[in-house]
């Protein structure tokens, strides 16, 4: 039985991404984020009445990093550049580790218990596939087993999209979901009425997880998921591309969309912390775009923007 030692940053929003891509060079299959905006959030909404946050997450004010080593020879080396690495860091003050070892068995199930069903918009739902769900006022029901990828509904930056999406949708659409993670986006396009969407990431596991996904919800004859890099597996014009990632890939991706997006079409750009939100939309701009709506919550922001034609 394997031995894994969990590590837990402490970080301010700014350093998430640079703490995640430390945990990246040093070998960890994947990061867990405990977001506080999250989990107020999730308090305030009925549907999370059930869902219960033990003590010490509630009362955290900054976000935690979290990732999984697996004991053994080099595992003290690595802790020794992890401490370097986040003491490197241009934070107002150096964020500290926790350790705490777990057996697989535990960790391999541990995160079930944070995914509960959740209703979302004024039509959907999402139900992890190993809870019980009746869908009230007619929701349409996403079904997902999240594995080891992102999005399982329950992330403000999902919900935000699906938000969108519910009002874009009207039936023949052609979209393109790029980060696709569990492949939600991309399954909640077909099942409220796209024509046909392409699903890319870069991850592979994320692939092969949206890939169950997409058969789990039966929409596998409208949803093809690729993994690929933005929109290099992209070679068809389509009414829709939604990126859900992070605003530095935001930025990169956004000249690259007018090569497919049909002049009219929308971009449903997702990912972006507050503090970067200005600089997307400057971007979204400059390229072409003209934005539409902007949701917040907590600490992210989304745009919907069209493509002047
Ligand atoms: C925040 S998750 C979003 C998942 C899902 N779309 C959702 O909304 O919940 C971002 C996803 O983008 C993928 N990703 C990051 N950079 C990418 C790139 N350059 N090309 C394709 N996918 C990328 C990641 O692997 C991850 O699965």
């Amino acid at each position: 039985m394997t031995i894994w030692l969990e590590i837990s940053v402490q970080v301010p929003h700014e350093g998430i991404e640079m703490v995640s891509y430390i945990f990246d060079e040093l070998g960890a299959g994947g990061v867990v984020i405990e977001d506080p905006a999250l989990i107020s959030r999730g308090i305030e909404a009925d549907i999370w009445d059930h869902y219960e946050f033990p003590p010490e997450v509630l009362n955290r004010t900054l976000p935690i990093v979290k990732a999984y080593l697996p004991e053994g020879p080099e595992l003290e080396d690595k802790l020794v550049r992890l401490q370097e690495r986040l003491s490197g860091l241009p934070l107002e003050s150096i964020p500290s580790f926790e350790t705490n070892p777990v057996v697989e068995e535990d960790w391999a199930t541990a995160w079930m218990a944070y995914y509960k069903p959740v209703e979302i918009g004024s039509r959907l739902a999402v139900k992890p596939s190993w809870e019980e769900y009746t869908p009230r006022d007619n929701r349409i029901v996403l079904e997902l087993d999240p594995g080891m990828a992102f999005g399982c509904g329950n992330h403000p930056t999902t919900t935000m999209c699906m938000e969108f999406l519910e009002g874009i949708i009207k039936g023949g659409e052609l979209v393109a979901d790029v980060g696709t993670g569990t492949g939600i986006l991309a399954i909640t396009s077909a099942k409220l009425g796209a024509d046909r969407v392409l699903a890319v990431d870069l991850d592979s596991v994320a692939v092969k997880v949206a890939k169950e996904n997409v058969q789990l919800n039966q929409v596998a004859d409208r949803v093809t998921v690729l993994e690929g890099n933005l929109l290099d597996r992209a070679t068809e014009t389509v009414d829709i591309v939604i990126a859900n990632i992070i605003a530095s890939v935001i930025i990169v991706l956004a000249p690259d969309v007018l090569r497919i997006l049909k002049p009219g079409g929308y971009l449903i750009a997702s990912g972006i912390i507050r503090f970067r939100a200005e600089e997307v939309k400057e971007k979204l701009e400059q390229t072409g775009f003209r934005i539409v709506e902007k949701k917040e919550d907590g600490e992210w922001v989304s745009y919907l923007s069209v493509l002047e034609g």
